[in-house]
């Protein structure tokens, strides 16, 4: 399809970048695991939240203004980590930092980078956070952190849903692997160049992606060994991504973190779980003022960062609408992802009758009845939006 402009929205952007990517690397980051029924449902349940505006509000100055971990915001808008951004951009996550640094969200860097940490932080820009996986070689986490905290990052996001890769059928058919001239750069560095596997930056061994992730992973990992030990060794926040369930907000809270991710992965892990946005009621109900909740998965509209800040989301985070915006263009790609979405955002409050984020609350939205996606026989196809 030809454009005479610039993608108006994330839709169009993700055509664009479907047309321009190799397909590995495409379905790479499309990916869900299995049928894919979370990914899908992630962006759908959105549908089922409806708006409650007020109107003649004067909402002649608006502001998105905010605080996350005590600290200001342009916006509650921020980019969840994702690996290898160079898949998308040879500038990779360089790029996508200038962008957030315009934008003034939060950034969350992967561990599985394509540029190392130290490279990443741009002045002036948002607060950067590390996000981090446990690995059984604990002293290669311990090493990561560290330099996370030299290089300037404000927080460490461990990564809670993914004791092993979800199966994402693409990526296995296809036996998806990084290709080989492009390099994990945070481990390049001596102590963590180890690890089996991810030698010289590269991800070698394994038969497909999953592999060498699984091979390396700790799969013993829990609340009780795994928090305490991250808090004796770090002073950083720490947050836990991953989080799904009032149950385990709870032991969040036990267990000293100062943030919870309501997120699924983008579908990527555990298939068949509840959208995020059906998630986070009662993620927000559990943690009451003990920790401070975020949210990610199946955000394509400003409206949709609206409604996870209406049922209590601090911040709001976007992986796959970053990563088409790379593909587009590079920086201003990736920019023009976040654009969209912030005046998305900006447009549905002034026309709720919001000026400020902490206005956001529960009554701007209908929370609906249960009501769950139906599929097509023998397909993930949802029968009808909702
Ligand atoms: C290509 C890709 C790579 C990802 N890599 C990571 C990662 O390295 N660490 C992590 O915690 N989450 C990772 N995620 C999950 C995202 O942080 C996020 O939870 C999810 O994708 C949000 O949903 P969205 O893509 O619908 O916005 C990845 C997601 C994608 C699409
Ligand atoms: O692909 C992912 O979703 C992901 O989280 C990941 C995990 C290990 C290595 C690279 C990416």
């Amino acid at each position: 399809m030809e454009y005479a402009s610039d993608p108006v929205c994330i839709s169009d952007l993700e055509r664009v970048a479907k047309g321009i990517m190799p397909s590995g690397a495409w379905a790479y980051y499309d990916s869900g695991a299995n049928d894919e029924q979370t990914k899908h449902e992630n962006t759908l349940a959105f549908n089922n939240y409806r708006l409650h505006p007020r109107m003649l509000r004067d909402v002649s100055t608006i502001s998105t203004e905010t605080t996350i971990l005590g600290q200001r915001a342009r916006t509650p808008l921020g980019v969840a980590p994702c690996a290898m951004h160079k898949l998308a951009h040879p500038e990779g996550e360089l790029a996508t930092s200038r962008a957030a640094a315009a934008t003034g969200g939060i950034m969350i860097l992967s561990t599985y980078s394509t540029t190392a940490l130290e490279k990443v932080i741009q002045p002036g820009g948002p607060q950067y956070w590390m996000q981090l996986y446990v690995y059984q070689q604990r002293s290669v986490s311990e090493r990561l952190v560290r330099r996370a905290e030299s290089a300037g990052f404000k927080a460490i996001v461990l990564t809670i849903d993914a004791p092993v890769l979800g199966r994402r059928l693409v990526d296995a058919r296809n036996r998806f692997a990084p290709p080989p001239h492009l390099r994990l750069e945070n481990f390049l560095q001596t102590e963590v160049a180890s690890m089996p596997g991810y030698e010289g930056g590269e991800d070698a061994h394994g038969e497909t992606f999953g592999e060498t992730f699984g091979a390396n992973g700790d799969q013993s990992l829990s609340w009780e060994n795994g928090i305490p030990w991250l808090r004796s060794i770090t002073s950083l926040p720490i947050i836990a991504k991953g989080v799904m369930t009032a149950e385990d907000t709870r032991l969040a809270i036990q267990h000293g973190c100062a943030g919870v991710i309501v997120s699924n992965h983008g579908g990527r892990q555990l298939d068949g779980t509840l959208a995020t946005i059906d998630a986070l009621p009662q993620v927000v109900e559990a943690a009451g003022d003990k920790l401070e909740v975020y949210f990610d998965g199946g955000v394509r509209r400003g409206s949709d960062v609206f409604k996870a800040l209406a049922l209590g989301a601090r911040a709001v985070f976007v992986a796959r609408p970053v990563l088409w915006g790379l593909a587009y263009k590079g920086e201003k790609g990736a920019k023009l992802a976040l654009d969209i979405l912030q005046s998305e955002l900006e447009l549905t409050m002034m026309l709720s009758g919001t000026r400020r984020i902490e206005e956001i609350d529960q009554s701007y939205v209908y929370q609906p009845v249960a009501r769950w996606v139906r599929y097509a026989a023998g397909t993930n196809k949802p029968v009808a939006k909702l």
